[in-house]
C-alpha cells in the first residue's frame, strides 16, 4: 500500500479489494489499495500486463464496482459555494447515480477511439454534452472550441475514418472533456500510436492539467508518459509498491 495526501484530494480510495470468479477459482485482483489524488494533479499507474490497472481505472471512473473499501470523489471547493466537503462515495452507488457521474464527472480516453464512425469529429466531441442535456446549438459551439484547442479545427467535419490515428486520438481527448469533468481517467491513451503521435498526445494529456486544471489518471505501458506524472504508482500482486516511483 502506497499513500499521497495532497492539500485538497479528489480521489481517496481506502482498502480497495476486487476479486473476479474464474470457474471455482476466486482471481484476488486488488488486494486492499489506499491512496490519495490531489485535484489538479496527474498519476500514472504502471505495472505488468494483468497486474489490475484497467480493473483500477473502471473502478474509479464507476465502469466496475469492486467488492469491498470506499472510493471517494470530491467536488472542487469553487462548486461547493461552502468550507463543507461535498463527497460521493462510489462504492454501492445506484445505478443511475453513477450513470450520473460517469456522464458529468468524470472524462474517459481510452487505447481505442471509439469514435462513432457515422458521425463527424465535430459531433463525436459534441455527443456526450447533448446526451446530457445541453442544447445543440451550444453543445456545437463547445465541441467547436475544443477542436480548435486540439489543433484539429481544420479536420472537424472529419468522419473517423479521414483521420489519421493521433488525431482520433486528439478527438478523444477534446471528447474527454466536453462535459468539463474533474477528472479525466485515460488507459493506455497512446498504446496504439507510433512514437510521433504518442509525443502529441502526451502533451495534450498533461495540458489537461496544466492548462485546464483537470485531474488525470493515466495507466499506461508508455514510460514516455508515465514519467511526466507528478505521482507514479506500480501495480504489483494486488497492491501499489510500497513507494511511488519518483514522486515529485
Ligand atoms: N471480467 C473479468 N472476469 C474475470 N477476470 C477478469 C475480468 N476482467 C479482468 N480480469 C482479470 O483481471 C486481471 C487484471 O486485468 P486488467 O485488465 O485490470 O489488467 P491490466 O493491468 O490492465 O492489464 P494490461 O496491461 O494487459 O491491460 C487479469 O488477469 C484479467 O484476466
Amino acid at each position: 500500500m502506497s499513500e499521497q495526501t495532497g492539500p485538497d484530494p479528489i480521489i481517496q480510495a481506502e482498502n480497495v479489494v476486487k476479486t473476479y470468479a474464474s470457474g471455482t477459482e476466486i482471481l484476488e485482483i486488488l488486494k486492499g489499495i489506499s491512496f490519495t489524488v490531489s485535484r489538479g494533479s496527474s498519476a500514472a499507474v504502471t505495472g505488468q500486463s494483468g497486474s489490475g490497472k484497467s480493473t483500477l481505472l473502471n473502478i474509479l471512473g464507476g465502469l466496475d464496482t469492486c467488492d469491498s473499501g470506499s472510493v471517494r470523489i470530491s467536488s472542487p471547493k469553487a462548486a461547493r459555494g461552502s468550507s463543507k466537503e461535498t463527497a460521493i462515495e462510489l462504492f454501492g452507488l445506484s445505478e443511475t447515480a453513477l450513470t450520473s457521474y460517469r456522464s458529468r464527472q468524470v472524462g474517459f480516453i481510452f487505447q481505442f477511439h471509439y469514435l462513432l464512425k457515422d458521425f463527424t469529429a465535430l459531433e463525436n466531441v459534441m455527443l456526450p454534452a447533448y446526451i446530457a442535456g445541453i442544447p445543440k446549438k451550444a453543445a456545437l459551439e463547445k465541441a467547436r472550441v475544443l477542436l480548435d484547442d486540439v489543433g484539429l479545427d481544420s479536420r472537424s467535419h472529419h468522419y473517423p475514418s479521414q483521420l489519421s490515428g493521433g488525431e482520433r486520438q486528439r478527438v478523444a481527448v477534446a471528447r474527454s472533456i466536453i462535459n468539463d469533468p474533474d477528472l479525466v481517467l485515460a488507459d493506455e491513451p497512446t498504446g496504439n500510436l507510433d512514437p510521433g503521435n504518442s509525443g502529441l498526445v502526451a502533451e495534450l494529456l498533461y495540458s489537461l492539467t496544466e492548462k485546464w486544471g483537470k485531474t488525470l489518471v493515466v495507466v499506461t505501458h508508455d514510460e514516455a508518459v508515465a514519467s511526466r506524472a507528478e505521482i507514479r504508482y506500480v501495480l504489483e500482486a494486488g497492491r501499489f509498491r510500497s513507494q511511488p516511483e519518483d514522486s515529485l
